[in-house]
């Protein structure tokens, strides 16, 4: 819970860019520009439902058009309001120009339990929200391209895209309307674990700069080191997971809902993920001790903490307690401006939200260049590359010839050389040059002012910079 005189989640956000403005010779015109949120659109809507009407409201925000579409999820949670989905909407605006992903920055959301509701209610629920936004353009492959949050996924997204396509039959781009789909709706591989593998990514390119983990007070790789997490849905889990089996890490507590796991040998995220799943929270699970309630696990002492649940859980309240000494924010805005304080005067060193959960809206980008490409993804590159090791190939075998060396390649690892690469391979590989040039855009601001104190500042300023950018060539 938030201390009691700790401001809202956007201003939050906005304070967080005043940090950074103040560092950048931003005219005070432009800066407002930037800062606020263009729009939001609220609507309450009827769906019959269990013999009566229930009535749902719903906000989608758009907080900077300099790029279009603008992008950003659909959140489904009780605890959805317009102050929230401004911030979050906010956040994509600048998540988006520090990823180099063009689009501006959106966000919607549903004040939904989803857990209320059967499968074929929450169709008729979205379908019902989807057409309400489709009708005033805030879902357009052209305008505005949603994707899961928090209570949503891969099914709700297909929904959204059918309920599109119907109203718009003749648009060819429909498919790109939204991102996120499953694949065989127009989905790419590899979007619903990119968040959780983008925040692994991040990770490991924190710990290819010895300098910077030394900031933290750690040394050495990612291997063995002890993780807290926060929140075992799709980006928790997939985080945890790939962490833990790739990396080396343990995973020494998992915090959700309704308590904690705590175990010192490591927790297996995989049947921890099942367990939830069937038992809607952790409580009971054969492995480590439960923790009623749970939010107290946050302060245990660990290497690496991943609040990958929601905003504001590390505030003012408790951030004095934490003892992690490197927290990855893979949740949008884990920790308040305040809590941001002082953590900072702790020395704990913060790779932020902007940064780390950026993997999603890349792999969304990839997507929506595939619907709109209507070919496979990466398949044109593909080609070239493949015409090229051809080339290679033949001049090999020439040589060979020629001087008689009797050198051959065996036939099937030259047709895996020649083909071998598919669309999942190409979106890794693609996600992991995004996050590692991001990381080393940020990190040249962070290293080369002196008053530059964090990693949070150095995103926001390089964010900044390339939106107003943006503007200014528009005439701002
Ligand atoms: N899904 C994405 O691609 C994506 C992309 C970028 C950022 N994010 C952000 O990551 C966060 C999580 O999103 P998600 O898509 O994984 O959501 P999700 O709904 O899949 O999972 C959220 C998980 O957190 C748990 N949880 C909720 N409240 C909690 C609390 N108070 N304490 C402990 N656990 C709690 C839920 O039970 C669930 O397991 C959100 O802040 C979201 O905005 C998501």
């Amino acid at each position: 819970m938030l201390a009691q005189n700790e401001p809202g989640f956007r201003d939050s956000v906005d304070m967080m860019f005043n940090r950074a403005v103040r560092l950048m010779d931003l005219s005070p015109g432009l800066e407002q520009k930037i800062r606020v949120c263009n729009s939001t659109y609220t609507v309450r809507f009827g769906v019959r439902l269990r013999g009566k009407i229930e009535t749902f409201t719903g906000y989608r925000s758009v907080h900077s058009e300099h790029m279009e579409p603008v992008k950003g999820g659909i959140r489904y949670a009780l605890s959805v309001n317009q102050d929230e989905v401004e911030a979050l909407a906010a956040l994509m605006t600048y998540k988006c120009a520090l990823v180099e992903t063009p689009f501006g920055g959106s966000k919607g959301g549903l004040c939904i339990d989803p857990r209320a509701w059967d499968e074929h209610e929450l169709e008729q629920i979205t379908r019902r929200f989807a057409y309400e936004l489709i009708k005033r353009d805030l879902i357009n492959p052209a305008q505005n391209v949603p994707a899961p949050d928090m209570g949503t996924g891969e099914r709700e997204m297909a929904w959204i895209a059918d309920q599109y396509a119907r109203m718009n039959t003749t648009d060819i781009n429909a498919k790109a309307c939204v991102t996120g789909k499953p694949p065989h709706a127009g989905g790419i591989q590899g979007r619903v674990e990119a968040t959780g593998r983008g925040v692994q990514f991040a990770l490991r390119e924190f710990f290819r700069h010895p300098q910077d983990v030394a900031k933290a007070g750690l040394a050495g790789t990612l291997d063995g080191k002890r993780l807290v997490v926060q929140g075992l849905g799709n980006v928790g889990y997939h985080a945890a997971k790939f962490l833990s089996e790739d990396d080396g890490a343990k995973v020494v507590a998992i915090i959700e809902r309704d308590g904690a796991l705590v175990h010192d040998a490591g927790l297996p995220v995989e049947e921890v993920r099942r367990w939830i799943a069937a038992h809607g929270g952790v409580k009971g699970f054969p492995v480590g001790t439960y923790v009623e309630g749970g939010a107290a696990v946050l302060e245990m002492a660990c290497d690496i903490l991943i609040p990958a649940a929601m905003e504001g859980v590390i505030h003012k309240g408790n951030a004095a307690r934490i003892k992690a000494p490197l927290i990855i924010e893979a949740a949008n805005g884990p920790i308040t401006f305040g809590a941001d304080e002082i953590l900072r005067q702790k020395g704990v060193v913060i790779i932020p939200d902007l940064y780390a959960n950026a993997g999603g809206v890349t792999v969304s980008y990839f997507e929506w260049v595939k619907n709109l490409s209507h070919i496979r993804f990466g398949r044109m590159q593909r080609r070239a590359e493949e015409a090229r090791s051809r080339l290679m190939v033949e001049e090999l075998e020439r040589l060979s010839a020629d001087k008689g060396l009797g050198w051959t390649l065996a036939p099937d690892f030259k047709e895996k050389f020649l083909t071998g690469s598919d669309e999942l391979a190409l979106v890794r590989s693609g996600l992991d040059d995004t996050m590692r040039i991001a990381y080393q855009s940020m990190r040249e601001v962070w290293h080369d002012r002196a008053e530059v104190e964090d990693l949070r500042v150095a995103a926001y300023m390089v964010a900044i910079d390339r939106v107003a950018k943006t503007y200014r060539s528009k005439g701002l």
